[in-house]
């Protein structure tokens, strides 16, 4: 067959199985409204079951359990249509593309030709028309070339001859490119799809996932799977390929709701969210760090990292760096246990439990409590037999409390269909008791708030105890004076509701260790992009608060931008050391797929080991370097380059180091309507001339990128490196790096004429 031949016989194809969708979409949308109606009379119906009177006591019974029942069948009802729903997505994620890969393998001794695509496709009769792309055979089309492969099957490794490995690029059901190749997947497409103008949104990759990033997207073997990756080589986007293929892999057992990703802010998070419903899937829980943190520590305002950065711009003593980097150590963690274990004389910090203005226990009771707890237990052991005893004495009182006349009083004024409310509700059944076993229930709704604080250990200081250990605390880093100063701001700092990331950290570590509280055993898969601005602390709290979870953790040494200025870890040593029992994969991405040739070129040269970082083969402009001689010229020379490339590109970022020179470059666009500046709160991207802090940037990537101001002044040694690394390495097609007065030293090692 001919080249053409074969490609008419492939367009034919793609046409019948484009019908085939558009069937199968119409029969979904049918079944759907089907469901959705059924689900209406259910629910109609259960409205009118739940209005039975109950106030019959004969009748209680049987309304309950009738009531049972049609719950039930509402929420079947309801999962059916999501089933159905889900389909129907499926389904019209394949419409205009129905596949993008195929492979003809002889398996014993049979030949056979599969399709890939985004989710599966069958005949009616059960033949597949598309393979789901996280199928284990499909595994082949990624990974291996052409000749004997295997893929690995439930029953074991299956081997088969690869013949043919095809590529199409379908757009509206026409095929635009198509190639057969020997390859993981070829450069042509991939070129085409990396040449494309940035969009709002990142989108899948599935057609062109590359070697390396297959084993990162399809490991199930790994307790945590460490992916140093240069800037945009696809960590992010293996992030969300791999979510989908474990929702895939483990579809009995995991959902998405048992997956978290610890992204790096808020415009983050909504960049990615498109990818898993491209695929038909639904988006995991996804959380910044400082939510976390706060989460658990209402009524504090805990510092970000970002205001941190900027604090760190301004000043950043010496001591200050000494301190933190202990603070952020996995050894400062585990000394707060050491020293909690070692005082067994010392009695926790509690507080009173305030019920209706007054003390109902206070402070002194419990500690007298804790205090008479054999001393050879654990600290969190005496914690838990306080809690007990607290609740029992809570249980006695609600028990010794429900004949006294107040109790009594208001049970008489309940009115007869209340009190027989009570009755259905906790199927209090008839007795010469009745009256005092509501009179216990309606204590013990009296007492709730009571209850919640004790199994919530509200009654536990963790701040105060914090502040006690840290007293204990034996150091040579810096002078005792010091130390001093520091655990006493902190104080000051409780008083008014503030607390500095790392003492944040510490003290949930340890209210964690000591109320053994704070853990989630259902979260089966964290996923933390950025890893690099993480601290061993933060990682050692977080994998104990989620025990079952693996562990996903991707980050590049070179876009250390938070933390640059005073810490100099590596990280992947200390990963692996603080997971020493744990099967650590570390995997390592060298290609940078964002950025024209040239731009990643001109980024690597920044960098020591630049070497390392490989360029993809899409060329472009080289990148531009002005240098103005004064802030006028300076400001004019922006706003005319910023235009330019607005005319030529959807989105051109002005990045900045921080958020004051980004309002201050913003102060001279004042006269735009085109430009934005973007802070902290915004939630997505807008279109044109954006001007951000570089940080805010972290992960995202632009058509067109200006490095405000690369000067000596504002970018004068290695410490800056990282930074300006960031920045140019979030251009997709076009760089261009002003400065005032003198360019930054950091750019001598650059191959660019400076105009
Ligand atoms: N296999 C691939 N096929 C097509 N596009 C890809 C592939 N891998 C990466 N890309 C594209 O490269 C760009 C960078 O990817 P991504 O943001 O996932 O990289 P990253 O490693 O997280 O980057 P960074 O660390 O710089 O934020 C994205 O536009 C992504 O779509």
């Amino acid at each position: 067959m001919t080249v053409n031949e074969t490609r008419e016989e492939e367009q034919k194809r793609v046409y019948q199985i484009a019908d085939k969708v558009d069937e199968k979409i119409e029969r979904a949308t049918e079944n759907l409204a089907k469901a959705h109606t059924e689900t209406g009379k259910i629910e109609r119906n259960y409205g009118e079951n739940t209005k039975v009177n109950t106030f019959e006591v004969d009748d209680q019974m049987e309304t309950n359990a009738s009531v049972q029942q049609q719950k039930q069948l509402v929420s079947l009802a309801v999962e059916n249509e999501n089933i159905l729903e889900s389909n129907k997505l499926k389904l019209e994620n394949l419409q205009g593309s129905p596949y993008f890969g195929r492979i003809d393998i002889v398996e014993d001794g049979e030949e056979d030709t599969l399709y890939i695509g985004t989710s599966t496709l069958q005949d009616d009769d059960g033949e597949f028309l598309i393979y789901d792309w996280r199928a284990p055979v499909s595994g082949i089309y990624y990974n291996g070339t052409l000749g004997n492969v295997s893929y690995p099957t439930p029953n074991g490794t299956a081997k088969v001859d690869l013949k043919k490995k095809r590529q199409f690029q379908i757009v509206k059901n026409e095929i635009k490119n198509m190639f057969d190749t020997n390859e993981t997947v070829g450069d042509e497409i991939l070129q085409s799809v990396l040449s494309e103008y940035n969009d709002e949104y990142l989108k899948n990759i599935v057609a062109t996932i590359q070697h390396e990033q297959n084993t990162i997207i399809r490991d199930t073997k790994s307790d945590v799977l460490l992916v140093q990756g240069v800037a945009g080589s696809g960590k992010t986007s293996a992030i969300l390929q791999r979510v989908a293929y474990l929702l895939y892999h483990s579809r009995s057992t995991l959902d998405a709701d048992k997956i978290i990703l610890f992204s790096p802010n808020r415009l983050f998070s909504n960049y990615i969210s498109e990818v898993l419903p491209s695929l038909g899937e639904r988006n995991m829980r996804q959380v910044t760090l400082n939510e976390f943190i706060s989460l658990r520590l209402t009524g504090i305002q805990v510092e970000t990292m970002f205001e941190r950065y900027e604090k760190d711009e301004r000043n950043l003593p010496e001591t200050t760096i000494k301190i933190r980097l202990f603070k952020e150590s996995s050894d400062f963690l585990n000394k707060l246990e050491e020293i909690e274990q070692s005082n067994k004389d010392h009695t926790l910090f509690f507080e009173d439990i305030i019920f209706e203005g007054k003390p109902f226990f206070t402070k002194k009771e419990i500690s007298e409590i804790y205090d008479s707890k054999n001393k050879a237990y654990s600290i969190p052991d005496r914690f838990l037999k306080t809690k007990n005893t607290l609740i029992n004495r809570l249980k006695k009182r609600i028990h010794d409390d429900r004949d006294e006349d107040w109790v009594q009083a208001e049970i008489d004024n309940l009115s007869d269909e209340d009190f027989q409310q009570i009755i259905t509700d906790n199927n209090i059944e008839e007795s010469t008791n009745q009256r005092s076993i509501i009179a216990e229930k309606f204590l013990r709704d009296r007492y709730a708030p009571i209850y919640n604080a004790l199994i919530n250990n509200y009654f536990f200081d963790p701040y105060k105890e914090y502040l006690f250990i840290l007293n204990n605390l034996k150091q040579n880093l810096v002078s005792d004076s010091i130390w001093k100063t520091m655990i006493e701001s902190i104080d000051q700092n409780v008083e008014t509701h503030n607390l500095g990331l790392s003492d944040a950290v510490a003290i949930l570590y340890l209210r964690n260790f000591i109320t053994e509280s704070g853990i989630n055993r259902n979260i089966q898969h964290i996923f933390i992009d950025e890893i690099q601005d993480y601290t061993m602390a933060q990682l050692q709290y977080i994998s104990k608060s989620f025990p079952n979870a693996k562990l996903t953790l991707l980050g590049d040494k070179a876009q250390d931008i938070l933390t640059s200025s005073y810490r100099n870890k590596d990280l992947i040593t200390g990963i692996h050391e603080l997971f020493e029992n744990k099967k650590v994969t570390t995997i390592t991405l060298n290609q940078s797929y964002r950025s024209t040739a040239e731009i990643t070129n001109f980024a690597k040269s920044l960098l020591p080991n630049g070497d390392e970082v490989k360029s993809f083969s899409r060329k472009g402009e080289d990148p531009v370097i002005k240098v103005f001689n004064d802030e006028g010229d300076y400001y004019k020379g922006l706003k005319q380059i910023a235009r330019e490339l607005n005319q030529r590109y959807g989105t051109v970022a002005i990045l900045t180091r921080n958020q004051a020179q980004a309002e201050q470059v913003y102060t001279h666009f004042s006269d735009e309507s085109l430009v934005t500046l973007v802070t902290a709160d915004f939630r997505s991207i807008p279109k044109g001339i954006l001007v951000l802090p570089i940080y805010l940037a972290k992960g995202l990537e632009f058509d067109a990128v200006i490095g405000h101001n690369i000067s000596s002044e504002n970018y004068p040694d290695a410490r800056s490196r990282d930074t300006l690394y960031t920045i140019c390495t979030r251009a997709m097609h076009s760089l261009t790096i002003c400065a005032e007065k003198e360019l930054s030293p950091l750019l001598n090692k650059t191959k660019t004429t400076v105009s």
